[in-house]
């Protein structure tokens, strides 16, 4: 594309004008102005349109993405813009909140009819839909206005609305089964506009069909709009405008599941699994910070048995009768030696994910791809040494402390009612929680199994899964090595 006149209108209204010369790679886009060079990943770019020239202001306020999305036209008229955001790390790889950049391009019409059409297909062009299913109920009940305000009109930038498809969820597991019912050969992605309960049900919904194999391959992804959006922390898409671009670009990479098993029942699912304390602040406060003010500590004893990594070889032993009980993919170790217990924990973690909220790193060094759980438990803890696991926990500073232990396992068993002894035998046990992915789930013996790289999901490419274990060791450099 050559000398187009160019112009640059950004929030701050800065204004060029100059012949330039436009250069499309197949990574980015570069121009010339006043002899100073620009140039823009196209992994940062939402979308490519003719334009009005009118700036609207008083409709939308002063949403940046609504108003854009409004002069959108449809017809050339010589003046087409390019919208992307801007992408800012810190030093420690942590994404701030992306501003809209418009890039304002003045050309004659046919000219300008070539650009738009040549960077469009440069974007990628889908003939695919995308699925959002969203929870009006989650969290504050923002994810309708999530999708309005932030989701819809980053579409229409994109000049995808007409490829979207938005289903609301109208009562619990809903997302189950729109994801256990779906022609997934139609759809690009399935996104939730949620928090990590609906995810799971979508997780728990793709790999429950009976042509799960099939549908696996189907990318998902979380726009969060819920109370805890852990997932789109360990991925680096916080901020829903990133999550909304990353879904467009759409690049996926593999994604460990959980096979919860309890009582013959299967659950799939992407985050973690918790018992003791730990489970009692999610869902009792669903507010970590909170814990300080946990006033009635209870005391658990449990039965765990862990397989780890080393020794997963010695057990592959799939028990047909058992996995011919439902549909999905089948656990190996169903058959591990569960009587074999070789722990008495009282509070475990274990986890899929590096962050299982927010504000809680639970083990830096989980890696959503690596086929294996981390397990994070205690065998001995009294109030003040589960609160001072609970402080600092945005750097995971529990993991610096002498009586939590750490695995990473294939598979394991917990019986949370597993030994009864004097202290624990006026315990209220309707009152104790295991909790699945931050949802509450029978308090019974539970079998868990890592499915190693099962599901796609969506992450953007400025994510470095690393970057949280070298942290970790920037933060407590005396800590013990926790891969
Ligand atoms: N229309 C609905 N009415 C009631 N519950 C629903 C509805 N749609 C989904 N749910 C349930 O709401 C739960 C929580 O949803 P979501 O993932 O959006 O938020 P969350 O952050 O996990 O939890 P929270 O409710 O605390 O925000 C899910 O387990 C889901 O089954």
């Amino acid at each position: 594309m050559e000398r187009q006149r160019f112009e640059y209108d950004s929030n701050q209204r800065t204004n060029y004008s100059a012949l330039t010369q436009i250069t499309l790679t197949d990574t980015d886009i570069h121009w010339v102005v006043n002899a100073k060079q620009y140039s823009l990943s196209l992994n940062h770019i939402i979308g490519v349109a003719h334009t009005k020239d009118r700036y609207f202001t008083s409709c939308c306020g002063s949403n940046p993405l609504e108003l854009a999305a409004m002069r959108i036209k449809q017809i050339p008229t010589g003046r087409w813009s390019i919208f992307a955001f801007n992408i800012n790390l810190d030093e420690n790889g942590n994404v701030s909140k992306p501003t809209l950049r418009e890039i304002v391009f003045s050309s004659a019409s046919v000219d300008a009819e070539n650009c738009v059409q040549t960077i469009r297909e440069a974007l990628g062009p889908s003939d695919k839909k995308y699925l959002f299913v969203l929870n009006p109920f989650g969290g504050q009940k923002k994810a309708l206005k999530i999708y309005h305000k932030i989701v819809l009109p980053i579409i229409k930038i994109a000049g995808l609305e007409h490829l979207h498809e938005l289903r609301e969820t109208r009562y619990v597991n809903h997302a189950s089964e729109i994801a256990r019912d779906l022609d997934y050969t139609k759809y690009k992605v399935i996104a939730s506009i949620s928090g990590d309960g609906v995810f799971h049900e979508i997780v728990h919904g793709l790999l429950s069909r009976p042509d799960w194999e099939l549908a696996k391959d189907l990318p998902i992804a979380t726009i969060g709009g819920g109370t805890a959006n852990g997932i789109g922390k360990n991925l680096d898409l916080e901020y829903q405008e990133l999550a909304t671009l990353a879904i467009l670009k759409g690049k996926t990479c593999k994604f460990d599941v959980m096979a919860v098993i309890q009582n013959s029942k299967i659950t799939y699912s992407h985050l973690s699994l918790t018992w003791g304390f730990v489970a009692d602040v999610d869902i009792e406060s669903e507010k970590w910070r909170a814990i300080g003010q946990i006033i009635d500590f209870r005391h658990y004893k449990g039965k765990l048995y862990m397989l780890p990594k080393e020794n997963a070889s010695d057990y592959v032993n799939v028990d047909a009768n058992v996995t011919q009980m439902f549909h999905g993919p089948s656990c190996k170790y169903i058959s591990i030696n569960n009587d074999s217990y070789t722990t008495w924990p009282i509070q475990i973690e274990t986890l899929n994910v590096p962050w299982i909220a927010t504000d809680f790193i639970a083990c830096p060094s989980t890696r959503i791809d690596n086929g294996f759980m981390d397990v994070v438990y205690t065998t001995e803890m009294n109030r003040s040494g589960a609160l001072s696991c609970v402080i600092d926990t945005e750097r995971g500073m529990h993991m610096t402390v002498d009586k939590v232990k750490h695995e990473k396992v294939v598979a394991f068993v917990l019986d949370p009612h597993g030994h009864q002894d004097s202290d624990s035998a006026n315990l209220i046990e309707k009152d104790n929680i295991l909790d699945l992915s931050g949802e509450r789930i029978p308090y019974e013996l539970v079998q868990v199994e890592c499915l190693p790289q099962i599901l796609n999901i969506i992450v953007p490419d400025w994510n470095d899964r690393e970057r949280w274990e070298k942290k970790f060791y920037k933060d407590f450099p005396k800590a013990n090595k926790l891969s």
